[in-house]
């Protein structure tokens, strides 16, 4: 591709479209990220009632980021693996499982995070 036009306004605008797109695919057909979502949703809503601090707001957005962006890169492996390789195969079981498992360390910490910052302000 021309380095001109992909480096345009409008070539970044259009990259903008395709990402958002690309997260709206995802988080129709996976369960797990619509219930990472709502859960996003129920911190910032316990985050305004409980009047948390800026410090404690940039922690939060932090972890529900890792914690989103995780689930789509995971949601993403799943779907390489089931087009590359869509009958059974020990190999596929171990990525899959190792790629939910990233999610769900970052989710046990996020967590631990939540607790840490909601309890003192209870
Ligand atoms: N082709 C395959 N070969 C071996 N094991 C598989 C295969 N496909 C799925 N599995 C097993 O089934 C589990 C669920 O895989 P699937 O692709 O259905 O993800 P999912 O239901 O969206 O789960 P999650 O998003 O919670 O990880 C995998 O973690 C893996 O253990």
């Amino acid at each position: 591709m021309n380095s001109d036009l992909k480096g345009s306004k409008r070539n970044k605008r259009i990259g903008f479209r395709f990402a958002l797109s690309g997260i709206l695919a995802v988080v129709k057909t996976e369960r797990n990220l619509k219930i990472h979502c709502f859960a996003s949703v129920a911190v910032l809503l316990t985050g305004i009632f409980l009047s948390i601090s800026p410090i404690e707001w940039a922690v939060l957005f932090l972890t529900m980021g890792l914690v989103l962006s995780l689930e789509v890169v995971n949601s993403v492996i799943e779907r390489v693996m089931d087009f590359i390789h869509p009958s059974y195969h020990q190999e596929v079981k171990v990525i899959k499982d190792a790629s939910a498992g990233a999610v769900l360390i970052a989710a046990c910490f996020a967590v631990m995070i939540a607790l840490v910052i909601f309890v003192p302000n209870l």
